[in-house]
């Protein structure tokens, strides 16, 4: 006979070691068993919301460490929570009361190194810059949402913020949210298990300029969607300024809702590319000394030429070099810097594989030239090659899709989103491609 609470603890403690703790507390410590009968686990969810995300999320996991627990196929089933008396009662009895106090009553600040004098201007980020400033000088008026995508540790956070902070600074009674589209989703959340949706929604529909960060990690959530939906709409008939940040275009997020990809559409899209080495430079240059940190301009100029896709890895490899140079009691040199980077295995991971690298990769692996990589031939002999390398670049670097499409003789960027969609498609049952792609991967990261 299988005991309800130890099973459900066994389930419990392997979701904890493999989620995050947000992810844990938000989705799985409000999960109650109900009962174990006939191998169907009931399983009491606290909002529908909840009920969706693990039936197309969790299901799966939920399945395998219930054999693990048990060595029995176990079916969950969820029902949701529309108990309200009992609900209300396990709320005042709660011993962590005070998680459920929505997080949208906290206070959100804005990073006050994150301004406009602090970032750097260079090639791959001066139209993101450009626009970033006009809608800090007219919220609401030209490009309404603005949308910064681009790579990780490209700026696109330093430069929202240098937005409500310019616009704090010009207007002090200017209300500014700032969340991540995570911090969204659990207000929103919270907001229904503790019945303050109303809040939930002054909160945000009351903002002269909200931003949203990374909302690609809107993908697959349905009812958040629709609750953003909601808030944009309301916002944007107010006349108040949107700005979001993506890892990719709107219209590349899995599983965003089509309202809300032609929405973003509306105002300004734009994409931020990893920094050239002089732009790279001077973001060293600006770092060093504002963390008074002293150092010859060659080896800032040897940092810069190591690491050369991402900006926080740049400033971490500063900061790196720093602390090496104090518990060596040596002063920073390049010869220095040489050895701690080696030394903390810095700046040779993702920085070798580039475009060109995955080219010729790619077109020495399948025999074709790289002028044909890059052509317009379509024969399938050339095609399939060609849609393999854009889906590695995609993979594999930083490069925006428009930079990728530019690289492949002047292609679209919807060419290579047909391309990575393609390629993904295949990966699924494809067991021969599944081996190229994973040879040439191995190859590249050599
Ligand atoms: N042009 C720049 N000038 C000065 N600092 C920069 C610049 N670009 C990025 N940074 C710094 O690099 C770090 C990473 O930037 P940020 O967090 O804005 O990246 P992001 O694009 O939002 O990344 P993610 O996608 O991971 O959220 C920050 O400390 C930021 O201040």
């Amino acid at each position: 006979m299988l005991d309800l609470q130890t099973v459900w603890g066994a389930i419990a403690e392997s979701f904890r070691k493999v989620s995050t703790p947000v992810t844990y507390s938000t989705w799985i410590a409000s999960a109650q068993p109900i009962s174990l009968i006939n191998h169907q686990l009931t399983i009491k969810l606290p909002s529908a919301l909840h009920k969706d995300y693990w039936e197309s999320n969790l299901t799966q996991e939920l399945v395998e460490f219930a054999y693990q627990a048990t060595h029995e196929d176990i079916q969950p089933d969820f029902v949701v929570d529309i108990d309200p008396v009992e609900t209300a009662t396990r709320k005042t009895t709660s011993d962590n009361a005070n998680e459920n106090v929505p997080t949208f009553m906290k206070e959100t600040k804005l990073n006050p190194k994150y301004t406009f004098d602090t970032f750097v201007i260079g090639k791959g980020n001066q139209m993101a810059h450009a626009a970033a400033l006009v809608v800090s000088e007219e919220p609401g008026a030209m490009y309404n949402p603005l949308f910064f995508y681009g790579g990780v540790g490209l700026g696109k956070t330093h430069l929202m913020h240098a937005i409500g902070n310019k616009m704090m600074l010009d207007r002090p009674n200017t209300r500014v949210k700032y969340v991540t589209s995570e911090a969204f989703t659990n207000d929103f959340i919270n907001a229904i298990q503790t019945k303050t949706q109303e809040q939930f929604r002054q909160e945000y529909r009351n903002a002269d300029l909200l931003l949203v960060d990374d909302i690609q990690f809107f993908a697959d959530k349905e009812g958040t969607q629709e609750e953003f939906f909601h808030t944009f709409n309301s916002l944007y008939d107010d006349g108040k300024q949107i700005v979001l940040t993506s890892d990719r275009l709107p219209r590349e997020i899995p599983k965003l809702q089509d309202r809300l990809v032609s929405r973003f559409a509306w105002g300004l899209s734009v994409d931020i590319t990893p920094p050239d080495l002089e732009t790279r430079i001077a973001i060293l240059r600006n770092k060093a000394n504002a963390d008074h940190i002293d150092i010859p301009d060659d080896t800032l100029s040897y940092i810069a030429g190591q690491i050369d896709s991402n900006v926080r890895e740049l400033e971490g490899a500063l900061a790196r070099v720093h602390a090496y140079s104090k518990l060596k009691n040596t002063p920073i040199s390049t010869d220095l810097v040489a050895k701690s980077l080696k030394s903390l295995n810095l700046g040779n991971s993702h920085a070798e594989i580039t475009i060109l690298s995955i080219q010729n990769a790619v077109a020495s692996y399948y025999h074709v030239s790289l002028a044909d990589l890059k052509g317009k031939k379509r024969m399938k002999s050339i095609v399939m090659p060609r849609q393999i390398a854009m889906y590695l670049c995609r993979e594999l670097t930083d490069n925006s899709l428009p930079k990728i499409g530019t690289e492949f003789g002047g292609k679209d960027h919807t060419t290579v989103i047909h391309a990575y969609e393609k390629i993904t498609e295949s990966l699924k049952n494809d067991t021969n491609l599944q081996n190229e792609i994973s040879d040439l991967k191995n190859e590249l990261k050599r």
